[in-house]
């Protein structure tokens, strides 16, 4: 008991230092520590080499970004599909993303959170700007669970990317962060693609069955989160349990660690970073869309004590007027009945802005057939 009260003690000095500015208020030490339950057992760097989620390579597909069809393509897009029905997560390795683009986005990342404060509120999320710049002292609609983490958050969109890059920066220092913004996306975009191509290949669908509705580049998003050093990890986490809303998530993170991913039987595993990687997973639409063959699963992110972590999670998501419903093919072919009812991108990612904070795999349990 004591030794909490240390521990707490510690914790009100150092407190939402990462997130405060004069503009915004305090948070209370309290806000940010979890439920009981939601208490990381796990470590940020406990990993299990016998429990990880598959590598996938795709050296023997891709050859200066054009797919190579043949044996290795078909064998490479069924590892996809068993990792993802299995773990919805896998790794991905020689993935053709250039080294160059992923080490620029990561420095302008990285240098935008040491800007201080008061310049990154600049960009902050708005009524009249729903992306940006946010943390949990900045985001009023943020109560208690609060995320021991600082994001950004922007569409792909030069525009929108551009006018958050000059609220924040002054005069021409903006264009190196939109530029390698822009340039990361166009690339795991593209990545995006071929994988989804690969993964309606492995389940024995026509390759173009999901890539066809991905029209809209402006329903694709990315999150820049940064996890600084966190005075009590054991009972705070960077983002909570969630599964992702979106059809694909291309993560991409340093070499921290602090990704976990939940098992069937309700326990968490550590996911090892591996250089030159992203960790790739299945999002709620994708799951629908599949029949739940290709599974969204329940992630978080822990912090620790030591060291800042960075993560970049770019989402993949079909047009607005998508119908997202599984092709009668595949539910023939697995002899399935339907599991969800249909419904839009557009509509879901409306329920999405009511619901504010996705809490484990709940936005698609409303459009389940037996509900
Ligand atoms: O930081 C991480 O490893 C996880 C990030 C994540 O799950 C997300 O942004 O949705
Ligand atoms: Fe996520």
């Amino acid at each position: 008991m004591a030794r909490e009260k240390e521990e707490e003690e510690v914790v009100v000095a150092q407190v939402a230092e990462p997130f405060v500015s004069d503009q915004a208020t305090k948070p209370s030490i309290k806000d940010f520590i979890w439920s009981e339950d939601e208490w990381p057992k796990l470590k940020h760097n406990n990993f299990d080499s016998s429990e990880d989620v598959p590598i996938i390579s795709l050296i023997e597909v891709l050859i200066n970004g054009n797919i190579i069809a043949g044996q290795a393509y078909d064998e490479a897009c069924r590892a996809m599909v068993e990792a993802s029905e299995k773990w919805g997560f896998f790794k991905l390795i020689d993935h053709g993303v250039p080294p160059e683009i992923i080490r620029e986005v990561e420095r302008q990342c990285s240098e935008l959170f040491s800007l201080p404060m008061e310049k990154k509120l600049r960009g902050g999320r708005s009524k009249e700007l729903p992306f940006g710049y946010i943390n949990s002292a900045s985001d009023p609609s943020y109560t208690h669970n609060l995320p021991w983490a600082e994001s950004i958050q922007l569409i792909q969109s030069p525009q929108l990317v551009t006018s958050f890059a000059q609220r924040v920066y002054d005069e021409d220092q903006h264009h190196a962060f939109s530029d390698a913004l822009m340039e990361y996306m166009e690339a795991v975009e593209e990545l995006g693609r071929v994988i989804l191509g690969m993964l309606a290949h492995g389940l024995g669908l026509s390759d173009e069955c999901f890539t066809k509705c991905l029209s809209e580049k402006e329903n694709m998003m990315i999150r820049v989160n940064q996890y600084p050093p966190c005075p009590l990890p054991d009972k705070c986490l960077g983002l909570g349990s969630h599964s992702d809303p979106h059809t694909l998530t291309i993560l991409l993170q340093d070499e921290v660690g602090g990704l976990q991913v939940q098992k069937e039987d309700g326990e968490w595993i550590g996911i090892k970073p591996v250089p030159n990687s992203f960790i790739v997973n299945i999002g709620d639409t994708l799951d629908a869309w599949t029949n739940g063959s290709l599974k969204s699963v329940v992630h978080r992110a822990v912090v620790n004590k030591e060291k800042k972590r960075l993560s970049i999670a770019y989402f993949l998501s079909p047009a607005n007027k998508t119908v997202v419903e599984c092709p009668g093919e595949l539910l023939d072919q697995r002899g399935e009945q339907r599991k969800y009812k249909s419904f839009t991108w557009g509509e879901f990612k409306r329920e999405l802005l009511i619901q504010k904070r996705v809490v484990k795999k709940t936005a698609l349990e409303r459009y389940l057939i037996s509900n």
